[in-house]
């Protein structure tokens, strides 16, 4: 027997719908605007509500795009953009699905880092749900406004410690749990309303937003400790309560609680954490399509990580997997990775100051007795990395002097400089490819222009080496199989799924990671690469999952005939016959519809 849908419907089936006139148009999930046919103006009370032609998505979209053209800024674009999706969903994700490449930096990082930063002062609509520590007690009434079990699928919370490079944003944490959202339906395709963005509100230790008269969030320290924990487990719990089907995605939290966070939930739900999960797989793609570039194994690179937080850390845990992988002892996979931070390499006479994560990483201080350990030019010159990844939030600090050392010792550098916004990036790839002569394999965390050298002409693509690329197809493949948990193999199928993506593997000067114009198909296979994991190891709850890969009844299929796409179903009037509950199940969609 085939296995069943977790999207019941075909995406072009009439959509039940019991709004009309002025609260249809007010509502983005049923709102077409000027594409209401005439039949649809005639039924639901809209006529005299627009003006008479009507128009296709394409117009729609056109028309949108001259609007977009016509702000001043890319913050100014973000609004424009902001308030579309409030208006018109499905226009909102034909106009990015359009115009990936050109819209993505508007709508994700970086622009989206600064209204993160001016959250407070742009603020028009509210968007999301959120939580507030001092009313523990509403927690699950709260949630339970999103829909009843079956209604959500993906949920992603931020408590807003540790927002991209830019820190304590505190309420305005919301924009990161919107944005990745969009990406989920955008590039992971699934339904914008079976998913739900999260902010915990705990209060801020950020100075500007206490000062700010116009701070929208709760004005006080961070609630820590007990109190703390106890309201992310209430919210955990309740979000295991109401939706047993959804996964977690938890975003942007503190180095203090990200980490403890997944460790507690990961074993007993379906929980990923973004930044040192969704930032693992995608780093470990890149390093996987670089090995094959210069022809070496994974498992014999030396990788140095400079700066060991949350994504750093998340990182070497995820190299040490996949040379643990190779047949290599875990000493040996650990003694193949060198941790920097703020006060040098880590040592072992750091080890009170060090946190759990790091501690495996510490050196014997003796082996680097002649070594200035918190210059990193003396410890690349020391440890001739083949990798240097930079996740530090410290910008330029992979100078011309580190670059060159590098490339005295390896043939290609692989210089992964993660820190977003762009403007902490540890160097910039036109610089790294200019001191290397177009030698580095380079791949950042923000998208940056394809870089010409000057010596040569050639012109390099740059890998946006984000997790954008990773976790909106894990995440579709966890929510369609509807897996019992996330574990390291389907996150190994995933890594191998997208370094099988790479453009390099056909032409070594070409990116080390898919486009991200090209992430909603990738996401499919990556998705399918979960999928099967999930199933070889008794993860997946759906049963029937398709044995086939390819072709009619193949899983591949079944994964895209369940994607939303952003078109416009005919509008079907609600029955009275029908309840309210029955229409949101038949339409896949939660309670704000
Ligand atoms: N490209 C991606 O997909 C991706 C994913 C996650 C995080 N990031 C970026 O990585 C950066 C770090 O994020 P995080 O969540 O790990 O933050 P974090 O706060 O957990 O970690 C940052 C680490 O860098 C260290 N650090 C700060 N200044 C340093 C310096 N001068 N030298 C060495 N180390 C220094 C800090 O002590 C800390 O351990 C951010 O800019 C974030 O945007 C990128
Ligand atoms: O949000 C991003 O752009 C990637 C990553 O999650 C980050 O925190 O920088
Ligand atoms: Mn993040």
């Amino acid at each position: 027997m085939p296995a069943p849908q977790v999207y019941p419907l075909p995406a072009r089936t009439p959509l039940p719908c019991a709004l009309e006139g002025r609260a249809l148009l007010s509502t983005p999930t049923f709102n077409k605007g000027s594409a209401f046919s005439a039949t649809e103006r005639a039924t639901f009370a809209l006529e005299g509500l627009l003006p008479s032609t009507v128009q296709t998505l394409d117009q729609q979209v056109q028309r949108a795009h001259g609007q977009y053209y016509a702000c001043g800024s890319d913050i100014a674009k973000n609004a424009f953009l902001t308030s579309m999706k409030e208006q018109n969903e499905v226009l909102y994700y034909a106009l990015l699905a359009r115009n990936v490449k050109e819209m993505l930096p508007v709508v994700y990082t970086p622009t989206e880092g600064e209204a993160i930063g001016n959250y407070s002062r742009m603020f028009r609509r509210p968007d999301g749900c959120f939580l507030n520590v001092l009313e523990k007690e509403k927690v699950e009434s709260v949630l339970a406004e999103w829909g009843g079990e079956g209604d959500v699928d993906y949920i992603v919370v931020s408590d807003g410690e540790e927002i991209l490079g830019i820190g304590d944003q505190g309420v305005g944490g919301i924009g990161i749990s919107i944005a990745k959202l969009v990406l989920m339906t955008l590039c992971g395709g699934l339904h914008p309303n079976r998913t739900t963005p999260v902010v915990l509100d705990c209060g801020t230790n950020n100075p500007d937003l206490l000062n700010d008269e116009l701070y929208l969030g709760l004005r006080q320290p961070r609630v820590r400790g007990k109190e703390y924990d106890d309201f992310v487990d209430t919210f955990v719990q309740a979000v295991r309560k109401l939706f047993p089907n959804a996964t977690l995605h938890f975003e942007d939290f503190g180095l203090g609680n990200a980490r403890r966070l997944l460790e507690k939930y990961r074993p007993e739900m379906t929980c990923l954490n973004d930044d040192i999960q969704g930032t693992a797989v995608v780093t470990m793609a890149a390093i996987t399509a670089a090995a094959w570039v210069i022809k070496m194994q994974v498992s014999d690179l030396r990788v140095l990580v400079y700066g060991a937080g949350t994504a750093g850390t998340g990182i070497a845990d995820q190299f040490r997997n996949a040379v643990t992988e190779s047949g290599k002892p875990i000493e040996e996979a650990v003694s193949q990775i060198w941790l920097v931070d703020k006060q040098g390499l880590l040592l072992h006479s750091h080890s009170s100051t060090l946190t759990p994560a790091q501690k495996p990483y510490a050196r014997a201080d003796s082996d680097f007795a002649s070594v200035n350990t918190k210059d990193l030019l003396s410890l690349v010159r020391s440890i001739k990395p083949h990798v240097l990844i930079g996740t530090s939030t410290h910008p330029n600090s992979f100078t011309e002097s580190i670059v060159k050392e590098m490339s005295k010792h390896v043939p290609r550098p692989i210089i992964l400089p993660l820190s977003n916004p762009t403007r902490l990036h540890e160097a910039r790839p036109s610089d790294v490819l200019t001191w290397t002569d177009g030698k580095a394999l380079v791949a950042t965390g923000s998208p940056f222009p394809p870089v010409t050298l000057g010596k040569t002409g050639k012109t390099y693509d740059i890998a946006e080496c984000n997790n954008a690329t990773a976790f909106p197809g894990i995440g579709l493949g966890t929510v369609l199989c509807r897996a019992d948990r996330i574990s390291d193999k389907m996150l190994l199928g995933a890594i191998r799924c997208l370094a099988e993506h790479a453009p390099a593997l056909k032409d070594p000067d070409a990116p080390l990671l898919p486009d991200v114009a090209d992430v909603r198909g990738v996401s499919k296979d990556v998705a399918c690469a979960v999928i099967r994991c999930a199933v070889e190891e008794g993860l997946a709850r759906v049963a029937g999952i398709p044995e086939e890969e390819e072709g009619e009844g193949g899983l591949k299929m079944w994964v895209e005939m369940q994607m939303w796409e952003p078109e416009y179903r005919p509008l079907r009037k609600v029955r009275p016959e029908e309840s309210s509950r029955a229409a949101r199940g038949e339409l896949g969609v939660g309670r704000r519809a």
